[in-house]
C-alpha cells in the first residue's frame, strides 16, 4: 500500500558517496516471437546480459526494430522470456510488477478525457484504494513536481502534447513506483517541448531518487540524460556496447554544444554494428 507518510523520505536526495545496490540484473536473455508466415522464429533479443544499479539513469538506444520495447516489456512483465534470467531487487518482474515498483510512461500519454488533470492522476491511487485524504495530498505534490499546479481542473484536451506528457509523468509516479520505464516518452514532441521535457525529466529523477530506464532511438537525448547509454543492435537484437557518460550533473542545456558531449555522441555512434 502507499504511504503518503513517506512523500518527504521519497524526495530526499541521494547521498552520491553511497554505495549502490542492484536494481536490474539481466542474464543471457533471449525473446522470439512465432513467425506469421510458419518461418523460423524472429529473434527479438539474443543473450543480453545487464545489470542496473539502484538510481541510475539507463537509456537503452538503438534503431528501429533492434528489441528495445521488447526488452523494456519483458522487464516490466508484459512480454514472456523465451530464455535467461530477470531478476529486480532479488524479485521476478511479476513479483515487482505487483508490488506496484514500475512505473511505466509510454510514447502517447494514454489520459481519460472525460477526466480532469487531477482525477488522472489520483486514477491508480484510487485503483488502490488509498483514501481520499492521501490522494487528495499526494495528486497536489505530484502536480508541483511536474509544474502542472495550475492545470488541475483542466481536461486532457485544454493541455499541450508536452503538458500531457507530464500528467503522464506525474501519473506514473503516483503510486511510488521505484523503477521508473519510458518507452520513448517524448519521441512525438517539438525539439522546444522536449528539451524543456529532458530538463524537468533530470530534476524529478535527482529529487525522487527513481532508477529509469528510458527508450530511445536519439542518441543526443540518450547521451544528454543518462549515466550509461546501452547500445542495441539489430538483427538479432543484442547489447552490442555499454557506454559510460561521465558528464557532470547538473547538466546544463548548453553542455550539448560542448566537445566532451560531441565526442561521447560520437563514440556512442560508433559503436552500433549491423545497423
Ligand atoms: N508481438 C510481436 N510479434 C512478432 N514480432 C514482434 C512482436 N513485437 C516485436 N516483434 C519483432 O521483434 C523485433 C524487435 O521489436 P521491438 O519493437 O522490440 O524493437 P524496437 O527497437 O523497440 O523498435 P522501434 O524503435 O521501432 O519501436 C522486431 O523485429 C519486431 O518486428
Amino acid at each position: 500500500m502507499v504511504n503518503v507518510e513517506n512523500i518527504e523520505e521519497e524526495f530526499k536526495e541521494r547521498d552520491p558517496a553511497l554505495p549502490r545496490e542492484t536494481e536490474i540484473k539481466i542474464e543471457n536473455l533471449s525473446v522470439k516471437f512465432p513467425d506469421k508466415d510458419g518461418g523460423e522464429p524472429i529473434v527479438a533479443l539474443s543473450n543480453v546480459n545487464l545489470e542496473i544499479k539502484q538510481g541510475e539513469f539507463i537509456s537503452l538506444l538503438g534503431p528501429s526494430g533492434c528489441g528495445k520495447t521488447t526488452l523494456l516489456r519483458t522487464i516490466a512483465d508484459l512480454q514472456e522470456k523465451t530464455s535467461g534470467t530477470i531478476s529486480v531487487r532479488g524479485l521476478s518482474p511479476r513479483e515487482i510488477r505487483l508490488q506496484k515498483k514500475y512505473g511505466i510512461v509510454f510514447q502517447s500519454p494514454v489520459l481519460y478525457e472525460w477526466r480532469t488533470v487531477r482525477r488522472n492522476v489520483c486514477m491508480p491511487m484510487e485503483l488502490l484504494g488509498m483514501p481520499k485524504k492521501d490522494r487528495t495530498k499526494r495528486v497536489t505534490k505530484m502536480l508541483e513536481l511536474v509544474g502542472l499546479m495550475e492545470f488541475g481542473q483542466k481536461y486532457p484536451h485544454e493541455l499541450s502534447g508536452g503538458m500531457q506528457q507530464r500528467v503522464n509523468i506525474a501519473r506514473a509516479l503516483a503510486i511510488r513506483p521505484e523503477i521508473l520505464l519510458m518507452d520513448e516518452p517524448f519521441s512525438a514532441l517539438d525539439e522546444f517541448t522536449k528539451e524543456k521535457l529532458h530538463e524537468d525529466l533530470l530534476r524529478i529523477w535527482q529529487k525522487t531518487n527513481k532508477t529509469i530506464l528510458f527508450v530511445t532511438h536519439n542518441i543526443q537525448e540518450a547521451v544528454y540524460l543518462s549515466d550509461r547509454v546501452v547500445v542495441l543492435s539489430p538483427h538479432p537484437g543484442r547489447v552490442s556496447a555499454i557506454v559510460d557518460i561521465d558528464l557532470p550533473r547538473p547538466r546544463p542545456i548548453e553542455m550539448k554544444e560542448t566537445q566532451e558531449f560531441n565526442a561521447l555522441v560520437s563514440k556512442v555512434r560508433n559503436s552500433f554494428e549491423g545497423v
